[in-house]
């Protein structure tokens, strides 16, 4: 498990990381989603004790990581900018890594396996691609069999079956009672590899819930009607805590009623209803709306930059 209490890291007048306070949960796979600069990778820095917090506090496993006296065994992070000798062969980056820990050599054959580096495991990581890399990054985030794993982008640079394989290793160290903090930008990933999501912004959380609270927004429910008869259906599902906006003459949008129950209403009245569509909204429409205005680079500010740019140099 991991705690962060109050976390905040500022370097120099820019606050990266403010005042969050968060937990991440064994037996489940938690995404920590957030646009560039949110803040995402800083907090991972700052859990396995690269970065010193400007205040609050963080612990794994009910110890400040640097507390641990094998934290290999405790925790496996994958961070960007990893430090691997290039000239080094991943073999024996994964050897001098587990010999720090007495990690045994049998161990080091087992993640090279396990991650599909089989045949590059010889050849210099100086070589290697960004997927390749990430693999490495992966299998030495294992080498402890740790409790907890905090992979930062453990995606980025994967193809396709990359991916996917990613996916059910997180879903299965999860399933195996282990904490699993995992972070993205890109939502789509996290929709189908989270159970719960943590969403950052500008520093701060802007959501700690389970995937499907994050999908619906927290909101009444929502669902499209379609009916011969809009204003009649319009005016017996009207009540406390119902909102109903016309969206056209025979379509209405019903918030806050479950679509049984609007089907229930339109029988008893007689009311002839042609489609009940109950409407999900994706991750990506929630992600926009908790983060709208908490990206660091608004695209369309990069755009009337490029706007004045070339009005500048026209005149
Ligand atoms: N060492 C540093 N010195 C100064 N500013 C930093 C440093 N590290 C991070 N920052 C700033 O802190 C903010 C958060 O950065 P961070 O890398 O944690 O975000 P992120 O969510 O991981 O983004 P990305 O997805 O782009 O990696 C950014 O504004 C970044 O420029």
């Amino acid at each position: 498990m991991i705690e962060a209490h109050e976390l905040t890291k500022r370097f120099g007048g820019k606050t990266a990381v403010d005042g969050v306070t968060f937990s991440v949960q064994p037996g489940k796979v938690t995404g920590f989603l957030g646009p560039n600069g949110a803040g995402k990778s800083t907090t991972m820095r700052l859990i396995v004790g690269l970065d010193h917090p400007s205040s609050g506090s963080v612990s794994v496993n009910g110890k400040p990581y640097a507390r641990h006296r094998m934290p290999l065994h405790e925790v496996g992070a994958l961070l960007e900018a990893k430090a691997v000798h290039p000239r080094r062969s991943a073999y024996n980056h994964l050897r001098a890594l587990a010999a720090t820990e007495g990690i045994p050599a049998s161990r080091v054959n087992d993640v090279i396996d396990l991650t599909g580096l089989g045949p590059v495991a010889r050849k210099r990581v100086g070589g290697f691609s960004l997927g390749m890399g990430q693999r490495l990054g992966i299998a030495a985030a294992l080498l402890g069999d740790p409790q907890t794993l905090i992979l930062d982008e453990p995606v980025n640079g994967l193809d396709p079956e990359g991916v996917k394989w990613v996916r059910y290793l997180v879903k299965g160290l999860a399933a195996e009672g282990r904490t699993v903090f995992i972070s993205s930008h890109l939502m789509s990933e996290m929709a189908v590899t989270a159970d719960h999501l943590i969403v950052i912004g500008r520093g701060r959380i802007l959501a700690d819930a389970p995937i499907e609270t994050v999908l619906t927004g927290g909101q009444a429910e929502r669902v499209l009607v379609r009916t011969d008869d809009a204003d009649a259906l319009a005016a017996a599902l009207a009540g406390d805590g119902v909102e109903i906006r016309r969206e056209a003459a025979d379509e209405l949008t019903v918030l806050g009623l479950p679509a049984r129950r609007i089907a229930e209403t339109a029988f008893s009245r007689g009311i002839l209803v042609t489609g009940l569509i109950p409407q999900q909204e994706t991750l990506e429409d929630a992600y926009m709306e908790l983060t709208g205005g908490e990206v660091e680079y608004q695209s369309q500010q990069i755009g009337a930059q490029a706007l004045s740019a070339t009005e500048g140099r026209s005149s």
